[in-house]
């Protein structure tokens, strides 16, 4: 049977002896994932929990795993157990696996890689187009995310003329316009200064207060405490504890039965 571990954080779907229920859904809008994954010499087992309108930050060590823990949420690493589950819907298990695309989760990876021949707006845009969204309407979303961003001055220079701080910022644009029910964040505010990080920080408390689920890695314990909820450490692929809501983030292995198909 489908065993998660135990949930680093808010409470559901645990059966009456205590236990995480298999294929449970009762973190209704939110996201509730045991992620098991190797990548290299890394083997990622961890579980978490993130309800709506929470940000749940993601610190540890170089190479801890936390960069591999959001590409797998967000269907770019294959898992090799346990389960992600999104507002009911399974998104990986033994099962089934919806792929990247069909996942509506807003990635910003630490190395945040541009269509570097397109104009900020057609970078932004371009994640709408792929999904069929019409050309004006496209275009109009993307303008919108790019203002939110403070970028409307740049919004026809191309990505390759940008500063690092400036991708970062199209980065999460591109995250945001499609509307993610789910925000996967990888150091995003790292290349900004001073002056502007205030700005992205409130584009993100507006997300989460729409009720998006929000998982951000950082470095920056001051920034953890000004956007975060909750905070999950982990180290050599394990959580070590689950921060503020006092549940404890211990790991298991997954011996639940889950084999790649
Ligand atoms: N592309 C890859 N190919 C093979 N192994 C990888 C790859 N990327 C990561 N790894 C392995 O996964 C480990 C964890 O990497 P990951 O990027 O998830 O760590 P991190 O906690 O995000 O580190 P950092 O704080 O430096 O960003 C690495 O030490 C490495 O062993």
């Amino acid at each position: 049977m489908t065993r998660p571990g135990p949930g680093v954080g808010a409470a559901g779907g645990r059966t009456a002896d205590g236990r995480v229920g298999p294929g449970t859904t009762t973190l209704p809008d939110g996201l509730r994932a045991h992620v098991v994954a190797q990548r290299g010499r890394l083997r990622l087992d961890v579980s978490l929990d993130v309800a709506p309108g929470e940000v749940l930050c993601v610190v540890g060590p170089n190479g801890s795993g936390k960069s591999t823990l959001l590409w797998a949420l967000a269907g770019l690493v294959p898992l090799s157990g346990g389960t992600v589950t999104l507002g009911g819907t399974v998104l990986d298990d033994a099962r089934q696996h919806v792929p990247a695309a069909g996942r509506h989760v807003g990635l910003v990876p630490q190395s945040h890689v541009l269509f570097t021949h397109l104009s900020v707006l057609e970078n932004v845009a371009f994640g709408l187009r792929a999904r069929g969204v019409r050309p004006g309407v496209a275009r109009a979303r993307a303008t919108d995310a790019v203002a939110r961003v403070g970028l409307t001055d740049h919004a026809h220079d191309r990505a390759d003329r940008l500063s690092g701080g400036q991708s970062q910022r199209v980065a999460l644009a591109r995250a945001l316009v499609v509307e993610p029910r789910l925000l996967l964040l990888d150091e995003p505010f790292a290349a900004l200064d001073a002056a502007v990080r205030p700005l992205l920080h409130d584009v993100v408390r507006d997300v989460v207060r729409r009720g998006i689920p929000t998982v951000l890695v950082t470095h920056d314990a001051t920034e953890a405490a000004a956007l975060g909820t909750r905070t999950l450490h982990l180290a050599d692929g394990r959580a070590t504890h689950g921060g503020e809501s006092g549940h404890e983030a211990r790991s298991e292995r997954a011996d639940d039965g889950w084999r790649p198909v």
